[in-house]
């Protein structure tokens, strides 16, 4: 008889808590019950008054390991690693647990009964003023039984009243019974949650075949296969920094990262900190696995916007599928990729190299629009041009003058004559002249000679051979990007595959992807569990997004449904006299975390402006606190154990256990250029502001602060805003 080891989802905070020595007792436990299950030594038994599929077995002489069997696979053996404690109290818990097949889903789940019915007990069914019935009203006790809920259960949650009680009773549910009903409570329909689980086709289910429902891809959402035969592998597979997201996705990411023949691009949006990076990462390592039959020399394209996110990402894809994935898959900044392709051209290089590039909103690009307006007979507005120049020309891609006057000019408010369209075509071409004689080109620029340089030449197109794009952070993604990647990527089944958060947009603008010819129709979810931040601070970033923003596409997106799976303190404000006291308040506070065990690289500052991160970093010095600035090339990841200093837009795409945004008086925020502002050019500005305000906080995990000189700004809304 050979044995299989399984882990049990609940298994990792266990291990989490023992000390370094008794993990490596583990480790090894573990493999001798891979190799040598008979071996008298680990002492593997049923204990007394235990259910049947319950056994411990021996670690150390003070520690055992609690285990649930499934019987027999062939001959190979199933067992499943529940927990590990000292030996009375594993007893204690191995007398406690419970498996047992789901009668509608077939799942095989566990739970401790005493648990259940205390969490049932102590829950109230009585609405308060303040407190009501904490299921939606739309949600009937038939949809619980459909997930294989006791009636009793059903019937008792659906009266429950308040939130605390209520998740007191799905944390204490079997596994799979109770993250449907958080799907359920948090809006989902019982069809999506049936399909996001995949239950289809279940079958006969007889509640005493563990073995049948051990075979149910349900039951391994929550039971894993270790997949390491050593002591170092396991070691990885439990002690890495993202091993939770490497083993335990969510079914929904699950079935969109392994899912095989969409007919066509597809579309996954959600709010900050719902798993889409991960559920991206996931999906390109399974699209690198099915490379074989595309070609010898085929490979799959991972790309962001933001460029220091890029080698994070990469590490991320390594740790979960091993260095040689990067043979099959290239991580790129987006940008980065719009350069190599226009350089892979000869005139194209010979513009790469002897050029300087900037972004569109450099102060040097907006004078020379200042300087070609001149040459047109109409009084345009800088900005007009600026945008009018980014969105239409090279959004599509146009060349000559001929190409402009053609193209429908859709998204674009204002109305253009075909004469003001010359005019304007006028100032275009004298300002493309000023930026070559000055040598620069906008990043922009070079997606949208990327496009055109791709769409003119097939071979190019297959120099790169890149069967699918996978595309994180999309909603920064500007026209000329999308043209970018059209070409690149042959439409063909499961080409694209588009993460992001409109919500979240703090550079681009809407960009509807049907109208690049990326059409998902059809094909698109949306992600809502939040795994990164606290409930509370997740109810104060909820307080602060937009809520009008598009779906990556034509419809609008809502960040309704979103939900964390853990709790913590409420946002702290804290309001100062003046911009020092404000800083020494901040350091203050960071001091007082990394007193309570928080590490200095656990905890950063953001301020929206630069100018404020010098002061930050000379006050945290001054309470004697490590710290360092992250500018556009830091490599975040190995600042090694100092604060954080960073602008919020920096912050994008990480996380923090403690986030402190400072400035946010009404003096400093919105800043100053926004507050000169007028009409639909402030209302853009504070919109956006609104996205990055949500960016910042958003990249909390248990703590975050809101400082301020004065009062808080008004801009913040929510429900803890203001004290
Ligand atoms: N299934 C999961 N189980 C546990 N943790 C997860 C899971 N999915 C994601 N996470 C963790 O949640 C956090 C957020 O994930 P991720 O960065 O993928 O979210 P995101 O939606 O891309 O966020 P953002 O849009 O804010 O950048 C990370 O710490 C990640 O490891």
């Amino acid at each position: 008889m050979t044995v299989q080891v399984l882990i049990h989802k609940q298994f990792e905070d266990s291990y989490d808590r023992l000390d370094g020595s008794i993990r490596n007792r583990v480790l090894n436990f573990m493999v001798r019950l891979q190799r040598e299950p008979e071996s008298p030594g680990l002492d593997l038994k049923h204990p007394q008054g235990a259910q049947s599929h319950v056994r411990t077995a021996r670690v150390t002489d003070n520690y055992r390991a609690v285990l649930v069997t499934s019987g027999a696979d062939g001959d190979t053996e199933l067992l499943s690693l529940i927990a590990v404690k000292k030996h009375d109290d594993a007893y204690e818990f191995a007398s406690t647990i419970r498996l047992e097949v789901n009668t509608k889903t077939g799942a095989a789940e566990l739970y401790q009964p005493a648990l259940l019915q205390a969490a049932m007990e102590s829950a109230p069914t009585t609405a308060t003023n303040s407190e009501l019935r904490f299921l939606p009203s739309s949600v009937r006790q038939l949809d619980l039984e459909r997930f294989g809920i006791a009636p009793d259960i059903a019937e008792k949650l659906v009266s429950v009243i308040g939130e605390k009680p209520f998740l007191a009773i799905a944390g204490a549910l079997p596994d799979t019974q109770g993250s449907a009903l958080l799907d359920l409570a948090f809006g989902k329909s019982p069809d999506e949650v049936w399909q996001d689980y995949g239950i289809d086709n279940v079958g006969p289910i007889d509640v005493d075949d563990v073995e049948t429902a051990f075979q149910r891809p349900i039951t391994r959402l929550n039971f894993t296969a270790a997949a390491a035969d050593n002591e170092d592998e396991l070691r990885a597979v439990l002690e890495g920094d993202f091993a939770k997201w490497r083993v335990w996705l969510h079914p929904l990411q699950r079935s969109l990262a392994y899912h095989d023949g969409w007919n066509g691009p597809y579309r996954v949006t959600g709010g900050a900190g719902t798993g889409k990076t991960v559920t991206a990462i996931h999906r390109a390592r399974h699209l690198a696995e099915g490379l074989d039959s595309a070609g010898p020399s085929s490979k799959v394209l991972l790309t962001t916007f933001t460029r220091n996110l890029v080698r994070a990402i990469e590490a991320q894809l390594v740790e979960l599928a091993g260095p040689g994935i990067l043979g099959k898959v290239d991580v790129l900044n987006v940008d980065s990729l719009a350069r190599s392709i226009v350089a892979a051209s000869e005139p194209g290089r010979v513009l790469v190299q002897g050029s300087t590039i900037v972004h569109e909103s450099a102060d040097r690009v907006l004078e020379l629009w200042r300087s070609a307006r001149q040459s047109a007979s109409g009084s345009w507005e800088p900005e007009f041009l600026a945008d009018e120049w980014s969105l239409v020309v090279l959004g599509n891609a146009i060349q000559d003058e001929a190409g402009y006057l053609r193209i429908p000019r859709s998204g674009r408010s204002r109305r253009l004559s075909r004469p003001q369209r010359a005019d304007v075509w006028v100032a275009v071409e004298q300002f493309q002249r000023l930026m070559r004689a000055d040598k620069l080109i906008t990043f922009t620029e070079l997606a949208a000679r990327a496009a055109a340089a791709l769409a003119g030449d097939p071979l190019l197109r297959a120099s790169f051979d890149y069967r699918h794009a996978v595309v994180d952070e999309a909603q920064d993604l500007h026209p000329a990007h999308w043209k970018m990647l059209r070409a690149l990527i042959e439409p063909a089944s499961d080409d694209l595959f588009i993460v992001g958060d409109a919500h979240q947009r703090i550079y681009g603008r809407p960009t509807p992807l049907s109208r690049f010819g990326i059409e998902t129709r059809g094909r698109s979810r949306r992600l809502t569990i939040n795994y990164r931040t606290s409930r509370e601070i997740l109810r104060w970033t909820l307080g602060v997004a937009d809520p009008d923003v598009d779906d990556l596409d034509t419809e609008s997106d809502t960040l309704q449904g979103a939900r964390s799976v853990f709790g913590g303190p409420e946002p702290e404000i804290i309001s100062f006299k003046n911009s020092q006291a404000e800083s020494a308040g901040i350091a203050a506070l960071v001091k007082s975390w990394c007193a309570d065990g928080l590490r200095a690289s656990d905890i950063a500052v953001f301020a929206y402006e630069k100018r404020h991160m010098t002061e930050l970093v000379e006050s945290l010095t001054a309470e004697g606190l490590k710290s360092a600035i992250v500018g556009p090339d830091t490599r975040e990841e190995k600042l090694g154990d100092v604060v954080r200093v960073m602008t919020m837009h920096r912050a994008k795409g990480l996380e923090y256990r403690g986030v402190v945004l400072g400035r946010m008086g009404a003096a400093d925020f919105p800043p100053r250029y926004v507050k000169s502002m007028t009409g639909a050019a402030k209302d853009r500005e504070l919109k956006k502001l609104r996205s990055v305000l949500y960016v910042a906080g958003s990249r909390a995990r248990e703590r975050m602060a809101i400082a301020s000189t004065g009062p808080v700004t008004g801009i913040i809304g929510g429900e803890n805003a203001g004290g």
